[in-house]
């Protein structure tokens, strides 16, 4: 897929998850197959920028492949300095968040909330689009709820307007995360306007990526949640696409190898106190398929020291090839 002048390698992509694709995780999909990687989003008030939270999100030092960074907000003027601002750090594409459910994000009218206001979107694309010289792309969800799924009004809005390309996720603002993805809207989306369409939502696996990618003619697919603990999924899918042939899973030392290298760059990136907590949640997701009761999971999470937690799973990695 083509986004402005850059090429994607493949039609595989990281959506963006606050809080999951920092720079460790992005740079470890990205190694394992994924044509892009979104970055968490980054909120339009500058009052913010200077937390750590913010300048960790900000940091895409020695990153490779395509920049992508995500913002959120609901004032077209300040998404305008948003973008200006990371351009200037470096960002090659700019995401406008329009997905995004959390009360958080949507109290502030930011967000999938934005759906309802087909007005204020225009303005804040416009806004956005006029600020940056770099693609700007913009994240939604198929509406605001089931009664107004507007998706189709809001990608013709996107299209007018100049944005490079458009993610769609299956569900509506009022879905949150309940019930199982559609794609349809997406379809309908599709159909409507001639901009590259992103499929997203409940992709588990890359024969489901093949099945979205023939039903809604999107594109190209963008994978959250089932890759956390699973980032060869990008590889997997990536090549099933290429090739109509599905890789076989990791076996545990390939598991044990890619995990040891996220956990090292997680505890790179932010130091070893919140290196160690940032640890807890995606080695638990790992392990979730090897560590059936959950036994090892509670040892682990009591571990204060990034050593610990190496050498922990080191033996635990020891016991599972011995066994
Ligand atoms: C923990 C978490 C954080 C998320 N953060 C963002 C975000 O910062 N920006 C955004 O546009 N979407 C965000 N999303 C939504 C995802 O990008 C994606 O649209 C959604 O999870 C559906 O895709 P999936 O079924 O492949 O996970 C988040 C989702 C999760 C689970």
């Amino acid at each position: 897929m083509q986004i402005g002048q850059y090429k994607l390698e493949n039609n595989v992509i990281v959506a963006p998850m606050a809080g999951i694709t920092d720079r460790p995780f992005r740079q470890l999909c990205r190694r394992l197959g994924a044509g892009l990687a979104v970055s968490e989003m980054l909120s339009s008030n500058p009052d913010v920028w200077k937390t750590e939270k913010s300048m960790n999100r900000m940091d895409h030092s020695g990153e490779s492949g395509i920049r992508a960074v995500q913002i959120a907000g609901a004032d077209p003027e300040l998404m305008a300095q948003a973008a200006q601002f990371n351009v200037a750090n470096g960002a090659q594409i700019v995401d406008i968040n329009m997905g995004c459910p959390a009360k958080k994000v949507n109290k502030k009218l930011a967000g999938s909330a934005l759906l309802q206001y087909p007005d204020l979107v225009e303005e804040i694309i416009k806004a956005v689009v006029s600020a940056v010289d770099v693609p700007v792309t913009l994240k939604i969800r198929t509406g605001w709820d089931t009664d107004n799924r507007n998706g189709v009004e809001i990608a013709k809005i996107a299209e007018r307007n100049g944005i490079a390309s458009l993610a769609v996720h299956g569900r509506t603002k009022a879905c949150m995360y309940k019930g199982e993805a559609e794609y349809q809207t997406i379809r309908d989306i599709k159909r409507s306007v001639s901009i590259p369409i992103v499929a997203n939502g409940d992709i588990t696996s890359p024969e489901k990526a093949k099945q979205v990618l023939d039903y809604t003619g999107a594109d190209a697919i963008m994978i959250g949640r089932a890759a956390q603990g699973r980032p060869w999924i990008f590889r997997e899918t990536a090549h099933y696409l290429q090739t109509g042939e599905l890789l076989p899973t990791p076996d545990i030392a390939e598991v044990r190898s890619i995990l040891m290298e996220h956990i090292n760059h997680l505890f790179e990136f932010y130091g070893s106190v919140m290196g160690v907590r940032i640890a807890r949640k995606h080695v638990s997701w790992y392990l979730q398929a090897h560590d059936n009761e959950g036994q090892f999971r509670r040892v682990f999470n009591a571990l204060e020291t990034n050593n610990q937690q190496v050498s922990a799973l080191e033996k635990y990695f020891e016991t599972l090839a011995a066994n």
